[in-house]
């Protein structure tokens, strides 16, 4: 098993009867939906809600029930990647576009565990460039306001080198700064933005942080 993958499997281990599941989006929470998908298939009861329009279909193609948000009072626990995770256990989420449903559904849950690899454990976030996302309308407006905050802000392309639009409609812009001094600052600084809808740090959100290992050990990252 891949270090992602180990991660994976454990943090599925906190799943329980009739729990109420958000599913995470990108590669190592792809591990997380297979795994669940196994429970499901062998008579686990759960519901679950996704953060992505691929999480979705994928959780459908593997028969695990999902229910709409409308019926959704809480949600147990909700299990997702990252890009970076600091040791307060602080988070840079977006890399593949999914941030706002992403911290729309962690906030709605009473545990978010995330899953990584060793790679995404750093000791000051900010490396891995930060995304936001953004209205289209003005967007040249934004991207000065975001420039303007230290950072090179830069629109996120698709492979046909189109703008990369989100689930939502939007555009997602990673932002190169380098190291990131204060989180908390800047979160209040873009939102302060009005064409920025939602950004990927997800500060004081993590409740279980799994590290996974090349040599097929999982482990979880210390406070
Ligand atoms: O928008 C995507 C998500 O925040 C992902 O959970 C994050 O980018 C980590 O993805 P991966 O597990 O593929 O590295």
């Amino acid at each position: 098993m891949q270090a992602k993958q180990v991660a994976a499997v454990r943090a599925v281990q906190s799943i329980q009867e009739g729990m109420v599941v958000g599913l995470g989006t990108g590669s190592t929470a792809y591990y997380a939906i297979q795994e669940i998908g196994r429970r499901t298939a062998e008579g686990l009861q759960i519901k679950a809600v996704a953060t992505s329009v691929q999480s979705e279909n994928l959780a459908k193609e593997l028969g695990i029930p999902l229910i709409p948000f409308a019926e959704v009072e809480v949600i147990d626990v909700t299990i997702d990647g990252a890009d970076e995770v600091d040791g307060s256990w602080n988070l840079i989420k977006g890399g593949g576009g999914a941030l706002l449903r992403e911290k729309i559904v962690a906030a709605a849950s009473k545990q978010l565990i995330i899953i990584v690899d060793e790679s995404k454990a750093v000791g000051q976030l900010g490396k891995f460039p930060l995304p936001v996302e953004i209205v289209t309308f003005a967007s040249e407006l934004t991207l000065r306001k975001l420039e303007a905050l230290g950072c090179k802000p830069v629109i996120r392309l698709t492979a046909s080198n189109e703008p990369f639009i989100t689930d939502n409609g939007n555009y997602t812009v990673d932002c190169h700064f380098d190291r990131i001094e204060d989180a908390d600052q800047l979160n209040l600084a873009l939102h302060a933005i009005p064409g920025v809808v939602d950004h990927g740090l997800f500060l004081h959100m993590a409740t279980q942080v799994i590290v996974g290992y090349a040599d097929g050990s999982a482990r979880e990252l210390e406070r």
